[in-house]
């Protein structure tokens, strides 16, 4: 089997008395493309820090490309673009994307890296004068100049419109087919399900669940039925039972016809049913609630 590119071994790393990453094991293996999922505040951020070699964690151990992420060797190896950026705003795109290329000794080609990106009208353009989704993807795009063998990118199309988000979906995996390896995280579904083959779902510090797309996408054809019902039957095939304050129930389940028709059957009284698609966050809570099980 090959060796890892990333591999991540008991990782804990906490701040104060948040434990932001809890016994973390994940190995990824070169060429691979994984998204991380999962609800803020899950450790997804931190983890990355973790891979990068911008934080120490506190008990465990972190290798990359075979080397520690703190070595300026193994860094040279890598792109990385950060939640949030703040470029120079008086500098032009081609001038930044020199700037940066000018730190790796094999950097990409500048036209090729515009191209990719579907920068070139840009390229001449005042960092200061884009619109914010235009400067996200220039700094994506920055991420893949020094011509890395592994991309991190935290929520790379965050603030993009959809074809703004497509182009990027393209440079990225351009980059995957020559075999680059991408580690990514992101709030949407869609944009794991357009990418990666394999998804790690975080939550709470925790990976709770490491598969291929189509395993969480099982996960997410969860409904969301609300009703309110003073005494719910309990029915088989149910993944989650929420109560709120002011008596609505909320029940996750793969199956909402036949949990229906057993409320139904079970002759309990309700009123104000409604069914709608299980959002990613209400698959977090099922999975996680699973795990805690
Ligand atoms: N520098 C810090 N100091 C204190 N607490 C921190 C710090 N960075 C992160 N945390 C906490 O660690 C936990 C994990 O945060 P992290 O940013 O890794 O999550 P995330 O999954 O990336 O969230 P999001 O999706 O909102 O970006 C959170 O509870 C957060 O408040």
């Amino acid at each position: 089997m090959t060796s890892p590119i990333m591999r991540v071994r008991d990782v804990t790393r906490r701040y104060g008395d948040v434990v932001a990453v809890d016994g973390v094991s994940l190995d990824i293996a070169p060429g691979e493309l994984v998204g991380l999922l999962g609800p803020n505040g899950a450790g997804k951020t931190t983890l990355i820090n973790l891979l990068v070699g911008l934080r120490r964690p506190d008990s465990g151990t972190v290798e990359l490309c075979g080397g520690n992420p703190r070595d300026e060797a193994t860094r040279q190896a890598i792109g990385v673009t950060p939640q949030q950026t703040a470029l120079p705003e008086a500098w032009r795109v081609g001038e930044l994307i020199d700037f940066i290329a000018a730190h790796y000794p094999n950097p990409t080609n500048r036209d090729d890296l515009l191209a990719r990106f579907d920068l070139q009208d840009l390229c001449s353009r005042q960092i200061g004068g884009l619109s914010g989704g235009q400067q996200r993807r220039v700094a994506v795009a920055l991420a893949f100049a020094g011509n890395p063998r592994v991309v991190f990118l935290d929520e790379p199309s965050t603030g993009l419109d959809v074809e703004a988000r497509r182009q990027l979906w393209t440079g990225i995996r351009a980059f995957h087919d020559e075999g680059g390896t991408v580690l990514l995280t992101s709030h949407y579904l869609e944009e794991v399900e357009a990418l990666a083959q394999r998804v790690a779902v975080v939550d709470r510090g925790r990976v709770i669940a490491d598969g291929s797309v189509r395993d969480v996408r099982g996960l997410v054809s969860l409904k969301r039925v609300s009703l309110i019902c003073p005494e719910l039957p309990s029915i088989p095939g149910v993944a989650r039972v929420e109560h709120n304050d002011r008596g609505n129930t909320t029940v996750l389940t793969n199956d909402a016809d036949h949990f229906v028709r057993e409320l139904v059957t079970s002759g309990a009284s309700f009123s104000e049913l409604e069914i709608r698609s299980a959002s990613l966050e209400d698959a977090f809570l099922s999975i996680t609630s699973k795990h805690v099980a």
